[in-house]
């Protein structure tokens, strides 16, 4: 990737994952910025990936190329209020990539005419199989559409949207969905571990087994469903234990999952989109 500067606006989990996964895909750390007060998790940032940390967040983005605002969706109106006048001069792209909150909400903090871009990441960017939805305002130019999508693409897929309110279900998908994974694989384990096997070898056999599905699953012509049926032979084991997942209907569990995931993004808008 050319040597576009990246201002961070809050140095957390997502933003960690980012830049990780944008310094393994060859972006050069110096070109990657940091604003973020706590000192312990500033440091650490720097020393880890070997970026420009800062503590004041007007300093990081002062002629960075793209901003990405990365702090929690309730901070966002006074981090963006306070980097208004500074970012509407400079021009450089704003990305938020908070939970809920809208555009224009951000566009409206940020003082008016700033075309943000919306990102909804998820954490798997840390080692570049992230997946990321993109939604910009109308009047984000082509060249700002594809400065967001460049740095998003480095990290793993990216998939445009033709309307925000798309956001919502995709938070619920793939922003939160590695921790419905994640819950899985714990659980997994800790079951094989009750069947007798070692932590290490309940630990390995299911982290394989969950990058092994994924893998086929993408890579194969063929429909999660068909493959499930594949492993599924008539009166064996898998039968047996699909049988007991059908009983628990882990289409509504799934299905009230997104739903309060969606359910709480909009919640989030509405009640930030009203200070
Ligand atoms: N963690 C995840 O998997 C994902 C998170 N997001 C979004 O990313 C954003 C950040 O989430 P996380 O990284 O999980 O949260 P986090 O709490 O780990 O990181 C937020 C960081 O912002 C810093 N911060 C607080 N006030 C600040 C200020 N005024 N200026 C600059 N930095 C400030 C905090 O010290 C903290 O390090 C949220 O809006 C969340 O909705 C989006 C997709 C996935
Ligand atoms: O839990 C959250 O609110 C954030 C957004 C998507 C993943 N983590």
């Amino acid at each position: 990737m050319s040597e576009t500067t990246i201002a961070f606006i809050g140095g957390g989990n997502m933003a960690r994952s980012l830049i990780g996964g944008l310094i393994a895909d060859g972006h050069p750390p110096a070109a990657l910025r940091v604003a973020e007060p706590d000192t312990d998790r500033r440091e650490q940032m720097i020393s880890d990936f070997g970026i420009q940390g800062f503590e004041d967040n007007a300093t990081a983005a002062r002629g960075a190329d793209a901003v990405i605002l990365a702090v929690k969706p309730h901070t966002m109106a006074d981090v963006a209020r306070d980097l208004g006048n500074q970012l509407r001069d400079a021009g450089s792209v704003v990305i938020s990539i908070a939970a809920g909150v809208r555009t224009t909400d951000i566009a409206d903090w940020l003082g008016g005419d700033v075309p943000v871009i919306r990102a909804m990441p998820n954490t798997p960017a840390l080692v570049q199989t992230g997946a990321t939805a993109l939604f910009a305002m109308p009047m984000a130019t082509a060249d700002q559409r594809d400065l967001a999508e460049t740095t998003m693409r480095a990290v793993g897929l990216v998939v445009w949207l033709p309307d925000e309110q798309q956001m919502d279900a995709v938070t619920a998908l793939s922003g939160s969905g590695p921790a419905y994974f994640f819950m899985t694989m714990e659980v997994m384990q800790a079951a094989a571990e009750r069947l007798g096997l070692t932590e290490e070898t309940a630990r390995l056999l299911t982290l394989e087994t969950a990058l092994g599905a994924a893998r086929m699953a993408l890579e194969s012509a063929e429909d999660p469903a068909t493959l499930r049926r594949r492993v599924t032979s008539p009166g064996g084991t898998t039968a047996a234990a699909l049988e007991q997942l059908e009983h628990a209907d882990l289409a509504a569990v799934y299905q009230r999952t997104l739903d309060a995931a969606a359910a709480r993004a909009a919640e989030l808008g509405d009640e930030l989109g009203a200070q």
